[in-house]
């Protein structure tokens, strides 16, 4: 079953890929079929771009962090800096390296949490930068309107899906396959709706299968806390993670 799955997307992949199916995508005539589900979309939305949502805060903290992506060396020559850019996509696996199609969701509806509301600003903005090699990560989060929860800030829930995605998505990039065994959150202050904040998450320790990780969330200049989590993560078999 997963074997012809994944033969069925390398076809659908290569003809989205071809120039000719482009061309005839993008005639008016045609356009309607680009907004067809997958396979005719073959160019998948990266939502940790930039986007006119984005406050100024958000948007400079972004360029802070994306210019240390990549820096310049004494003789101009380009390489990578200490941070990485992760992009994000709305199906957790869909969007493999090599456009390989993994997820076992074919026809389905699935979307990843955190990605499903189309409207720019209006739920979770977020992009997030790792530091491979001090071991922790970033991520810059501007809390939308739908996302309240007491009068005017974000709810708790939300708080705590952020934190287990940056800290899951962390602790995937140190040790691959996860799933969440512990998330223990201390809320210290609420976040206003629509403010930008930072969550930063660093590595403790690894111990065996288990990846340890703490997270703080502050206001984008880091002066008040948020929010503190400590994180356990299992590392798990593929079979395991897609519930096979
Ligand atoms: C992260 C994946 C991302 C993949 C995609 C990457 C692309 C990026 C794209 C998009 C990023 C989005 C990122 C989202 C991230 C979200 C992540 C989630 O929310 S995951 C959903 C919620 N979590 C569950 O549903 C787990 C349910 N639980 C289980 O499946 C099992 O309980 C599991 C796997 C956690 C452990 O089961 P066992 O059978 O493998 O292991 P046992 O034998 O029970 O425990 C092993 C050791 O761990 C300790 N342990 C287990 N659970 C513990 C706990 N809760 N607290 C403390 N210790 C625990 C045990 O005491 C044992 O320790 P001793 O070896 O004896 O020292």
């Amino acid at each position: 079953m997963l074997r012809s799955i994944v033969r069925i997307s390398r076809v659908c992949q290569s003809l989205g890929s071809l120039p000719y199916v482009q061309t005839q995508l993008g005639h008016p005539a045609v356009r309607t079929m680009s907004t067809l589900p997958w396979p005719f979309n073959s160019a998948p939305r990266d939502f940790s771009l930039p986007n006119s949502s984005w406050s100024s805060e958000m948007t400079r903290l972004y360029e802070h962090y994306n210019s240390q992506c990549e820096v310049e060396t004494e003789d101009g020559e380009k390489q990578r800096g200490p941070w990485r850019r992760l992009p994000s996509y709305n199906r957790s696996l869909k969007y493999a390296k090599g456009g390989v199609y993994l997820s076992k969701f074919v026809q389905s509806k699935a979307r990843l949490f955190t990605r499903n509301i189309k409207t720019a600003g209006a739920a979770f903005e977020y992009v997030m930068f790792i530091n491979k090699e001090e071991q922790r990560s970033v991520c810059i989060f501007q809390a939308g309107h739908l996302l309240e929860g007491p009068p005017g800030h974000v709810h708790g829930g939300a708080i705590a899906t952020m934190i287990d995605s940056v800290t899951g998505t962390h602790a995937t990039y140190l040790s691959g396959p996860v799933m969440t065994a512990n998330l223990n959150i201390n809320y210290r202050s609420p976040i206003p709706l629509g403010s930008t904040v930072l969550l930063e998450s660093c590595m403790d320790k690894k111990e065996g299968r288990k990846t340890f990780i703490s997270c703080k969330v502050t206001s984008a200049d880091s002066s008040k806390l948020h929010t503190e989590a400590t994180a356990l993560f299992l590392s798990v078999s593929v079979s395991h993670l897609l519930g096979m």
